[in-house]
């Protein structure tokens, strides 16, 4: 038996496929056993065709992981993933069944992105396993806006959102811990600033807007070109094609495409050196950054109780002083460098093998289609 109040707690791996990275982490209950994250350049990313094209790259690396560590399969009670690829749905962690795993591989919402093969790398080891379950936890499709933010000034087009679900809500639980209030009494602004970059606000413990961060909104990132003029698009369209520009959106725009390199530590570099075209996209970057913010804190009327920063670039300690100058003024500006996604799905899976939470069913209806007197 292994679990709460027995001798043993559950072992959880957790895996997490990401634009520039796939992190991997065995668990046993809240103890880390080992953590790794192995990085990829946009260039080896390219070579495959598509999302579905990088799944076995994807699984030899958790593998080998596993081999360095000397950690086999079947000692394994449970393996969770990051999810995506689904329709929109509430936070929570979802049982990967057969509706989920389908919706994942065909990315159904549309979006093409690495967090998809996350349901799946957690299923095809839970089988190899011996059978074991397997969950995803706040995928990048948790959707929480409130109606206003649904808004667009196009008949019948809503906003639904993509992001840092998993970090952004883990970040506010353990910064709510700090003020010695629960996340649900809180009001905070939160942003992860990775491969892409997600700003979004928290009120009351809902994630009442925020961006989508794969569907050509918010800042440019070193994977994604961002919010761009949609006139300005349509021209761009005269010399290329919709996947041009949904890659633009996903993989292929920002720093990629201003620069050739989704490696933002080598762009910091890059601009410390004086590289003017490096230093250019940083500095639109973190401008665009900082704009995001002062949206998000008037989304929230001003009551912000906090501005967090975590993700991979929050280990710049330059990037943190350049948004704290900027936006230090509406709220305490705290930095979370690097993420707890990894602690959060095992922590995600623990609940349910404990019988604390229940797993949740994902059902392929979306949580937003229309507001109820609109035909
Ligand atoms: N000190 C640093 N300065 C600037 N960028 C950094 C630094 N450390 C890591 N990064 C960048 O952070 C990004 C990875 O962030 P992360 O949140 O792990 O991304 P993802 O999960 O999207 O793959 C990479 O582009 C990496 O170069
Ligand atoms: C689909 C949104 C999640 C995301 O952007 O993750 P990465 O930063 O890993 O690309």
């Amino acid at each position: 038996m292994a679990g709460k109040g027995t001798e043993r707690a559950w072992r959880v791996l957790a895996v997490n496929p990401g634009s520039t990275s796939t992190k991997v982490g065995l668990f046993e209950g809240d103890a880390c056993v080992f953590s790794e994250n192995v990085s990829h350049s946009a260039a080896r990313l390219a070579e495959f065709e598509s999302i579905s094209a990088q799944l076995p790259y994807r699984r030899e690396t958790i593998l080998s992981a596993l081999d360095a560590h000397e950690i086999e399969l079947f000692s394994i009670d449970a393996f969770v993933g990051r999810g995506g690829g689904l329709v929109s749905i509430e936070g929570g962690t979802y049982v990967v069944d057969a509706l989920l795993l389908r919706d994942a591989r065909m990315g159904v919402n549309g979006v093409q992105h690495p967090a998809q093969l996350g349901s799946q790398l957690a299923h095809e080891l839970a089988e190899r396993a011996g059978g074991r379950s397997a969950f995803v936890v706040n995928p990048p499709d948790t959707d929480e806006l409130c109606d206003l933010a649904r808004m667009t000034g196009i008949r019948g087009v809503y906003r639904h959102v993509h992001l840092h679900a998993l970090n952004l809500k883990e970040t506010a639980v353990r910064h709510a811990c700090t003020l010695g209030r629960p996340y649900e009494e809180c009001n905070l602004v939160i942003c992860h600033i990775g491969g892409g970059i997600s700003i979004s606000a928290h009120r009351h413990g809902r994630m009442m807007d925020g961006y989508d961060i794969v569907g050509g909104e918010g800042p440019m990132a070193p994977t994604r070109c961002g919010a761009v003029p949609v006139v300005d698009l349509l021209d761009y369209l005269g010399e290329h094609d919709a996947a041009d520009v949904r890659a633009l959106c996903t993989r292929a725009g920002g720093f990629v495409d201003l620069l050739g390199t989704s490696d933002a530590l080598e762009v910091s570099e890059r601009a410390a050196m004086g590289d003017v075209p490096a230093r250019r996209a940083w500095d639109a970057m973190v401008y665009q950054i900082c704009k995001g913010i002062g949206s998000m804190a008037c989304a929230l009327e001003g009551r912000v109780d906090g501005i967090l920063l975590g993700g991979g670039m929050v280990r710049n300690k330059g990037l943190v002083a350049d948004i704290r100058r900027r936006c230090d003024w509406i709220a305490p500006v705290t930095a979370y460098p690097g993420e707890f996604e990894l602690e959060a799905m095992a922590a995600g899976a623990c609940r349910v093998l404990d019988g604390e939470e229940q797993a949740r069913v994902y059902t392929g209806i979306p949580v937003f289609t229309g507001f109820a007197d609109e035909v």
